[in-house]
């Protein structure tokens, strides 16, 4: 089939790029000229596994190409995907001025009777996919489309492997033909396809990650009540794992969500009920505790150094706010390391890939370093941020030999504290002494 896809994002590239390795022909727009340029030589601007081979290999077999003309992709498809930022506002709705953009420039570049599907991928308030079929007419009143909604679910740093074994697909469609040109397209990928109306689909995506924001909000709060008492958060989550009906995913304690996704859609979640006057109490709590998960480790150190850490070093390990991406947006090390050099402390980071995009978000007198190793070298402790694998390498006989005071607080529960108490070191995990 002949796509075109607006917006090269994270979204964007990825499903442009795996569609078109799945045999169809495929147009990226962006508005940026030099992320366009650099797409073309083959110099992908995200960090993403295996993102930039399968790039080059559909690129120099033709079905893969980038381009700033959306006028010339939208007259080439059948299926135009509309995958550009819906980033928050400050009340929290999320701002939809790019997707509106796009529908005004979609309705401008129809100049036939061509049939076209016109798909939503960005994550989108419940009713846009008629809003975006009302702009788009505006411009060209003929046009001859039905817009629908197929949510993303990929996540950042697997998104390849997420797009080609997604846990399903939802269709959100209101006529037949679009539904089975989008069945078509979506059938390599699943069997499991679901099969509803656009502003189910619209919530399906809003529903889905504020559940699992949810689930670690729940399972953080468990974990500060678990500090209370010296219970262990780890033998807690996997005990309750165990259900089926509760499952062992998103159990994982730690300094809460971040990110592009979670932290802006549980707030246009609550923003949307609260615009029909319900008022979200469980939203409103998911927040609330995520907002307090940040503090978390600088509790944990002020508590080992009875509030006096004015004038230590600490060790920062790993900026991204997940392992295996270079994203910055919402990571909590950004807060973390603000709150620690407030109250005094010098503080020395190290990320393999996140550092340079880290740069700016950063006080001015944070060293960033290149090793792990050297970060930790004469500090007076070290806090595990983001668990790369990398790190999760670091051994107790380093952090004994290394650390100025063996203070090691594990921010994502990673290190064998058993073992790193016997071997001396003053260990402190998230729910986990
Ligand atoms: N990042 C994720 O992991 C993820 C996963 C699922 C869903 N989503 C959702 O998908 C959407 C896109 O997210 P993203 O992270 O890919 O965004 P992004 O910011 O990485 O990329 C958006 C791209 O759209 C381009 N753009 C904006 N206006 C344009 C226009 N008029 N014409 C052409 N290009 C234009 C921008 O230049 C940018 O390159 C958002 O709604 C997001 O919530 C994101
Ligand atoms: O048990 C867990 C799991 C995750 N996290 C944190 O939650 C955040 C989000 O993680 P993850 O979901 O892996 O990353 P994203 O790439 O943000 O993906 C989410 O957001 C995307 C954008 O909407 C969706 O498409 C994905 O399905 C959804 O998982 C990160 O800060 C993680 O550290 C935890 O603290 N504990």
């Amino acid at each position: 089939m002949k796509l075109a896809v607006i917006g090269t994002g994270y979204v964007g590239l990825v499903s442009g790029t795996c569609f078109a390795d799945l045999g169809n022909e495929v147009i990226c727009v962006d508005k940026l000229e030099d992320k366009v340029e650099r797409l073309n030589r083959y110099d992908i601007p995200i960090y993403e596994p295996g993102l930039e081979e399968l790039v080059r290999k559909n690129h120099q077999r033709d079905r893969l190409s980038f381009t700033t003309d959306i006028h010339s992709a939208v007259h080439h498809a059948d299926i135009v995907l509309i995958a550009v930022g819906t980033p928050e506002t400050e009340s929290g709705a999320a701002d939809m001025s790019f997707v509106y953009k796009v529908a005004e420039e979609i309705g401008e570049s129809i100049e036939d009777d061509k049939y076209r599907v016109i798909v939503n991928k960005s994550t989108v308030p419940v009713g846009t996919a008629e809003k975006v079929e009302d702009l788009i007419k505006k411009q060209q009143p003929n046009a001859n489309i039905n817009v629908c909604s197929v949510p993303e679910f990929l996540r950042e740093g697997s998104a390849v492997k997420d797009t080609f074994h997604p846990d399903r697909i939802i269709i959100g469609a209101s006529d037949k033909r679009a539904e089975s040109m989008l069945l078509e397209l979506h059938s390599p990928l699943t069997d499991q396809i679901v099969v509803t109306d656009p502003r189910s689909s619209e919530m399906i995506k809003y529903a889905s990650n504020a559940f699992l924001a949810t689930k670690i909000s729940f399972i953080n709060e468990i974990a500060n009540i678990c500090d209370a008492y010296d219970a262990d958060i780890k033998a807690v989550a996997e005990g309750m794992g165990l259900d089926n009906r509760i499952g062992p995913k998103f159990l994982n304690a730690g300094i809460g969500y971040g990110g592009s996704c979670f932290p802006k859609d549980v707030k246009a979640l609550k923003h949307l009920a609260e615009e029909r006057n319900y008022q979200p109490d469980i939203l409103q709590a998911v927040m609330d505790v995520n907002e307090k998960q940040s503090h978390r480790m600088v509790e944990h150190l002020d508590r080992i150094f009875d509030g006096d850490i004015k004038g230590m070093t600490v060790a920062i390990l790993g900026l991204a706010f997940k392992p295996n991406t270079d994203d910055m947006r919402e990571a909590p090390s950004v807060k973390i390391i603000h709150e620690l050099t407030e109250k005094g402390a010098s503080v020395r980071a190290v990320d393999p890939i996140a550092a340079n995009n880290a740069r700016t978000l950063l006080p001015e007198d944070v060293h960033i370093v290149e090793d792990a190793l050297e970060a930790i070298k004469d500090a007076d402790a070290a806090f595990l941020v983001t668990e790369w694998d990398e790190f999760k390498k670091i051994t107790a006989d380093d952090f004994k030999r290394l650390l100025k005071q063996p203070v090691v607080i594990d921010g994502r529960n990673v290190f064998d504290r058993d073992l790193f108490k016997e071997n001396g070191i003053i260990y402190h995990g998230i729910g986990r002494k």
